[in-house]
C-alpha cells in the first residue's frame, strides 16, 4: 500500500485519486474549494466534475495542504496546465522531499512556453518525477475501464519502477525516457482536437477532419523533433494515440469545443479545454523555430478572433501543393 496525494479534484485528479484508491493505496485527494472537498469526503461523489460516478469510501479528501501532503510517498499534481506554476509555488513546502512527482497536465504555459515538468520542477527540484500522459478520459479510468498511456522519467529505470507502481490491473503503464516528447503530445493533440471539432461543427465532413488530423500530426511531429523527441514516442500512447482519442469523441473538451466553435455557438458549460491556452504560445514556438506548422497557426487566430473558421480553411486549402513524403 502507497500513501498517495492528488492535487486537483477535476475531471482527471478525481478518476486517478478514484482509481489508485480502489487499487488498495491510502490515497488523499487535495482540492482549493474546502465546501467541495467537505462534500466529497461524506457523500463519496464529485458533483461538479464527475457526478455519476460513486467514489471509493476510503478515498479521503480534503483542502489543508499540510493533511493532504504530510505522509506522501507519491505525489500527482493534476491541475490545468496554467494553475500549475502557482499551485506549485504555493504548496511546495508541504511536498516530502522523496515524494515521487507524478505531472499529468497537458498544456504549455501561455507565458513561458514552459511544460508541466519544467514547471513544477522549478519549485521541486530535488524530488524524483515523472510525466503520465496518454489516451485515457477521466470517466473511463473512474470507471475502471481498460486503459494504457505512457510514464516518462529522466531515466529508463526510474520510469520502469513509476510505471510499475502506476499501473493497475487495468490501467497500463508504458516506460519511456522522453519527457520532452510525452509532453509535447500531450499538449498538441488538444490544439489539434480543436481543429478537428472546428471542421466538424461547421459542417466540412469526416474527410476534412481526417486531412486535419494526418496533416495535424505532421506538424506535431516537426515541432515534438524540434523538442528533442524521439518519433517513437509521438507514435505512441501519448502522441498519435492521444491524438486519436482526443479527435474521435465529442467526450473530449477540446474536440467539443472546437465542433462547438465552428457552429459559432456558445460552450462555457465546459470545463477547461487546455487547447485554448496552449494554441497561442505552440503557434509562436513553431515560429521561433521557423517550423511550418499551418493548422496550429490558424486555430492560434481563430481563438484570438482574428479570423473565421471559414477564413482559416481557405488559408489552408490556398497554400502551395507538395509532395506528401518532404512534408510529413
Ligand atoms: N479530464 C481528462 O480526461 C484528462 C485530463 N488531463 C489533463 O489533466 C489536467 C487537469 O484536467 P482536469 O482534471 O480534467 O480539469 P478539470 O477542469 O476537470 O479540473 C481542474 C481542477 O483544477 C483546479 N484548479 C483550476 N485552477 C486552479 C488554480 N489556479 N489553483 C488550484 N486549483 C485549480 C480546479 O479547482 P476548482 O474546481 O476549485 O476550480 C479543478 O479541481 C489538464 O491538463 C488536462 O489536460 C489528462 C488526461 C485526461
Ligand atoms: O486528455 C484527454 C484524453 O486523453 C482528455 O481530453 P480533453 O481534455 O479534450 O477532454
Amino acid at each position: 500500500m502507497k500513501q498517495i496525494t492528488v492535487i486537483g479534484a477535476g475531471a482527471w485528479g478525481t478518476a486517478l485519486a478514484s482509481l489508485y484508491a480502489r487499487a488498495g493505496n491510502d490515497v488523499v485527494l487535495y482540492g482549493r474549494d474546502a465546501a467541495a472537498m467537505a462534500a466529497i469526503a461524506a457523500e463519496h461523489r464529485n458533483a461538479a466534475y464527475l457526478p455519476d460516478i460513486e467514489l471509493p469510501a476510503a478515498l479521503r479528501a480534503t483542502s489543508d495542504p499540510r493533511i493532504a501532503l504530510e505522509h506522501a510517498e507519491t505525489v500527482l499534481f493534476v491541475l490545468p496546465a496554467q494553475a500549475l506554476d502557482g499551485a506549485s509555488e504555493a504548496l511546495a513546502r508541504f511536498v516530502p522531499k522523496t515524494a515521487l512527482l507524478v505531472l499529468c497536465a497537458k498544456g504549455i504555459d501561455r507565458k513561458s512556453g514552459r511544460f508541466a515538468s519544467q514547471i513544477v520542477r522549478e519549485r521541486l527540484a530535488d524530488n524524483p518525477f515523472c510525466v503520465l500522459s496518454g489516451p485515457s478520459f477521466a470517466r473511463d479510468v473512474a470507471r475502471g475501464l481498460p486503459t494504457a498511456v505512457t510514464v516518462a522519467a529522466p531515466t529508463i529505470a526510474l520510469a520502469e519502477a513509476a510505471s510499475e507502481q502506476l499501473s493497475t490491473e487495468a490501467f497500463r503503464c508504458y516506460a519511456s525516457d522522453d519527457i520532452a516528447g510525452v509532453e509535447a503530445g500531450g499538449a498538441l493533440k488538444n490544439v489539434l482536437a480543436l481543429a478537428a471539432g472546428m471542421a466538424i461543427g461547421r459542417g466540412l465532413g469526416e474527410s476534412a477532419k481526417a486531412a486535419i488530423v494526418t496533416r495535424g500530426f505532421a506538424e506535431l511531429r516537426r515541432l515534438g523533433d524540434a523538442f528533442g523527441a524521439q518519433p517513437e514516442t509521438l507514435m505512441g500512447l501519448s502522441g498519435l494515440g492521444d491524438l486519436i482519442l482526443t479527435c474521435s469523441s465529442e467526450q473530449s473538451r477540446n474536440f467539443a469545443y472546437g465542433v462547438a466553435l465552428g457552429r459559432g455557438v456558445d460552450r462555457t458549460d465546459l470545463k477547461l479545454a487546455e487547447g485554448v491556452y496552449s494554441a497561442g504560445i505552440a503557434a509562436r514556438l513553431a515560429r521561433e523555430r521557423a517550423i511550418e506548422a499551418p493548422i496550429l497557426e490558424v486555430v492560434s487566430h481563430i481563438l484570438a478572433g482574428e479570423i473565421s473558421v471559414d477564413e482559416a480553411m481557405r488559408t489552408l486549402l490556398a497554400r502551395p501543393l507538395r509532395r506528401e513524403a518532404e512534408s510529413v
